[in-house]
């Protein structure tokens, strides 16, 4: 019991630390997600308000993002909006898919890897949780594969989606 009361005091002392450094920012249990989507802006603009707003909450909750690593597409928009925001973003990204998938500068790091199944590794082992935004056949690729592991017990961290593969 007193265990568990010091242990609460201490959750309460960080969340307060925390809102002294950023006031109205939320609390959150995840501290990095991934987020799968499209390579494309996609063909309705609500995409990329919702591709914007996703890396504003992240931001707003204090979680870090991992991605693919793109510059183009949703994927642009959602790195672009948590980098701004101030949060550390990781981007996965296998050597031979950085032209195709960079285009101009990159935000934060990225960190390049051998293949398409070290990048989702690596994507899944750096995340507390999954989040699927509209997007083609790769994100519905990444989104099963996660969907998947979490079903054989691999992992056992939540997946959101909000999905129109095109
Ligand atoms: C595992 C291999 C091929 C299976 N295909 C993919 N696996 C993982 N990620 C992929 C695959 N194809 C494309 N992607 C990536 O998804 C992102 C979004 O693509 P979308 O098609 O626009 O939704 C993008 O970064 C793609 O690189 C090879 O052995």
């Amino acid at each position: 019991m007193e265990n568990q009361q010091l242990h609460l005091h201490h959750h309460h002392l960080e969340y307060q630390q925390q809102q002294q450094r950023q006031p109205n920012s939320i609390k959150s249990r995840f501290r990095r997600v991934c987020v799968f989507c499209g390579s494309s802006p996609g063909k309705n603009p609500s995409y990329q308000h919702a591709a914007i707003q996703l890396g504003q909450q992240l931001v707003e909750r204090n979680i870090d993002l991992v991605y693919g690593g793109g510059s183009i597409g949703l994927m642009g928009l959602v790195s672009q909006a948590v980098f701004d925001g101030g949060r550390h973003v990781l981007g996965v990204i296998p050597k031979t898919l950085m032209p195709r998938e960079i285009t101009g500068e990159t935000v934060g790091e990225v960190r390049a890897v051998s293949g398409m199944h070290q990048r989702k590794a690596e994507m899944a082992r750096q995340a507390d949780a999954f989040i699927a935004l509209p997007g083609g056949y790769g994100t519905l690729e990444e989104l099963l594969e996660v969907i998947t592991w979490a079903q054989l017990g691999i992992h056992d961290k939540p997946t959101m989606r909000w999905m129109k593969v095109s």
